[in-house]
């Protein structure tokens, strides 16, 4: 092996210059195919995934001569501990195209996937009713003309918001399942075995080992266990008075009082936030509530007008604009001439200058967040772009994905959307002060259980914990026992519900966002005392704060350069270097007291034997 670290060090010098190159030509390809799915582009961006992995194998072979762990400087080895670990392209060439090729198709089942319009599915009784039980005994789709016409964005993503028809939802929520989730459990199962494979020629364990390795800390599994423990009783209660609202809206048949909720009546398609059922649960209706969707379509404002706005919040901060290309070739609404991935996604170039959004931007309060979310993760990209390649990557994939949620928390606050001509009066309130932080814990508290189960129940699955006699299952128990949810019919292993959820099939991994969730109150309150906020963290609005600003970009420009506890030092002074809940806890103390003096009487938790018994074929 090669001692010479003068030689490793222009090695190294060598990669950063290949690497963008390569990863550039890949990024245009699959850039291609995610807004133009023809089998064209499939093939064209294959052909690029294995020109990509063959580099990656070059250069881990040479990187691997090197006795690099002795080297002497810090960064020389941090950059050789990334490298030397080569990742999916371990695998033999065959087993390697079968995982890309595997992982292309469970995405294209996703994304194309439709179904039947509600009442084009079910057969009518004589007396003119809908006859729900016969929905899906007819599987002969001709039989009642039935053709799929609609997709989950918009169609699907709008109805499971609107409406509040239990069966109309019940429905789209199981409809959707046989649609995406279904056909790719075979799939799936296979993926694992191929994704383990990699894994261990890695020296991992299995692919949940290699993907807890991203966050760089031993004991990362019982960390994120022992946030959930602390993070839980809010949920609780926040569980038990959205229940108790659901219970009124649709009675104790369709929810039951001390049981788990069904899925279906929570505003989203995996009941992951319950945003959009906040008309039914706001705690104050007649007063101010911060959803300002009606204002946005009022004032006009297009997904252009809107992605100006979220642009103008960072440059406020003194941070970077969106660079000129950005504007040119981002797509921030769902054409009309072709099918497109419509998940929304922010993607690096890396070549320093071409940077872009993909959104089927919906005029929406909902979206406007989003709209912040993925220009957080641009805003990243721009502020480590002069980091070498190999660290231009987020501290941890949390911290990138908290970016620009952290940005939202103040400009979702009523101040600031009044400021912006979003918001008529707002009055400093307690009722106010109230419905806006029941709308945010309907958004990031509801959230925490389902960010949290996602990965528990895939790390099972890589360690052979859940197989495929108990796949389904498992996800019905976490989602029970963890989320308090249930299935608003009943499921088998014959399902595969897990992969109707876009994460799955795209094998994205997900406890990223249970950690941004966590880190970005702990953003959120840091920025706040740089930008001198006195008063409730819930009421801090960071806007036009350049020492805010600053302090950001002093963590953000790190990339991946430091680990993240040292990111994390330099965020709080010093002051910790650990992910706390105490940023959160203290944001939602006002909400948390209301709530229980509201669920007096109330069960706190579920029943879960009031859950439909879980059918196993
Ligand atoms: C090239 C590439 O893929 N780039 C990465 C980014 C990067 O790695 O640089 C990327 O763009 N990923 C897409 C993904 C999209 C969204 C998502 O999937 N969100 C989660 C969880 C959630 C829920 C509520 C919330 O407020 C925030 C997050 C979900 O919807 O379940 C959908 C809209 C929001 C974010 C994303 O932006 O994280
Ligand atoms: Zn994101």
């Amino acid at each position: 092996t090669n001692t010479n670290e003068a030689e490793a060090i222009d090695f190294l010098g060598r990669y950063d210059r290949e690497a963008g190159q390569m990863c550039n030509k890949f990024m245009e390809a699959s850039w291609n195919y995610n807004t133009n799915v023809t089998d064209f582009n499939k093939r064209v961006m294959l052909q690029q995934q294995m020109i990509w992995s063959d580099f990656h194998r070059t250069k881990w072979n040479e990187a691997t001569n090197f006795a690099w762990k002795n080297f002497t400087t810090p960064t020389v080895r941090r950059m050789f501990s990334f490298l030397t670990v080569l990742g999916k392209a371990a695998l033999p060439r065959d087993k390697l195209k079968e995982l890309t090729g595997l992982l292309q198709e469970m995405k294209t089942t996703y994304s194309v996937a439709k179904i039947c319009r509600y009442d084009a599915r079910l057969r009518r009784l004589p007396s003119g009713d809908y006859d729900y039980d016969a929905e899906f005994e007819a599987d002969d789709d001709n039989q009642i003309g039935c053709i799929p016409t609609l997709p989950l964005e918009p169609h699907l993503t709008q109805m499971m918001a609107n409406s509040r028809d239990p069966d109309e939802l019940r429905y789209l929520w199981r409809a959707w399942r046989e649609a995406a989730g279904k056909p790719i459990r075979q799939k799936y199962l296979r993926f694992v075995e191929l994704s383990n494979e990699a894994a261990r020629l890695n020296g991992f364990s299995d692919a949940g080992e290699y993907w807890r390795s991203d966050y760089e800390i031993d004991g990362f599994r019982e960390e994120v266990e022992e946030l959930w423990q602390k993070l839980s009783p809010l949920y609780q209660q926040l569980h038990a008075y959205v229940r108790a609202k659901l219970v009124e809206k649709y009675g104790e048949e369709v929810v039951p009082r001390r049981g788990p909720i069904p899925a279906h009546l929570l505003g989203n398609m995996w009941a992951q936030t319950w945003t959009n059922v906040l008309d039914i649960t706001i705690p104050y209706p007649g007063r101010t509530s911060v959803d300002v969707t009606n204002a946005l379509r009022i004032q006009g404002y297009s997904p252009l007008a809107m992605f100006r706005l979220a642009e103008e919040f960072f440059t406020s901060l003194g941070l970077e604009p969106m660079p000129q290309t950005f504007w040119q070739r981002s797509m921030i609404q769902k054409p009309t001439d072709r099918e497109v991935v419509c998940h929304a996604s922010a993607w690096d170039f890396c070549n320093g200058r071409d940077y872009r959004i993909k959104q089927c931007t919906e005029v929406t309060m909902e979206h406007l967040v989003t709209t912040h979310h993925e220009m957080g993760h641009i805003q990243y990209d721009l502020l480590y772009r002069n980091q070498p390649f190999i660290f231009r990557d987020g501290a941890n994939p949390g911290f990138h994905e908290a970016v620009g949620d952290v940005l939202a928390l103040s400009a979702s606050t009523p101040r600031h959307l009044q400021s912006v001509g979003l918001l008529g009066n707002v009055d400093d309130s307690y009722e106010t002060d109230i419905n806006f932080l029941f709308a945010m814990a309907l958004d990031k508290i509801a959230f925490l259980p389902f960010g949290y189960l996602m990965d528990q129940w895939r790390w099972e699955v890589f360690s052979g914990d859940t197989t495929s006699s108990n796949l389904n299952n498992r996800w019905w128990e976490l989602r029970l026992g963890v989320q308090g949810v249930s299935p608003p019919v009943p499921r088998t292993e014959e399902d595969f519900d897990p992969g109707a959820k876009f994460h799955v099939p795209a094998n994205v991994p997900y406890v990223r966002y249970f950690v941004s969730f966590v880190v970005q109150f702990q953003f959120h309150a840091e920025l706040c005392k740089a930008a001198g906020h006195e008063g409730p963290l819930h009421r801090c609005d960071i806007y036009r704060s350049v020492k805010a600003g600053r302090l950001l970009r002093n963590v953000l420009s790190l990339g991946k350069s430091r680990p993240w506890t040292e990111a994390l030092s330099v965020l709080t002074s010093g002051r910790t270097n650990k992910l706390d809940v105490e940023p959160i806890l203290e944001y939602f103390g006002p909400l948390r007291t209301w709530l229980e003096s509201q669920n007096r009487g109330e069960l706190i938790g579920w029943r879960e034997n009031e859950a439909i018994v879980l059918q196993v074929t």
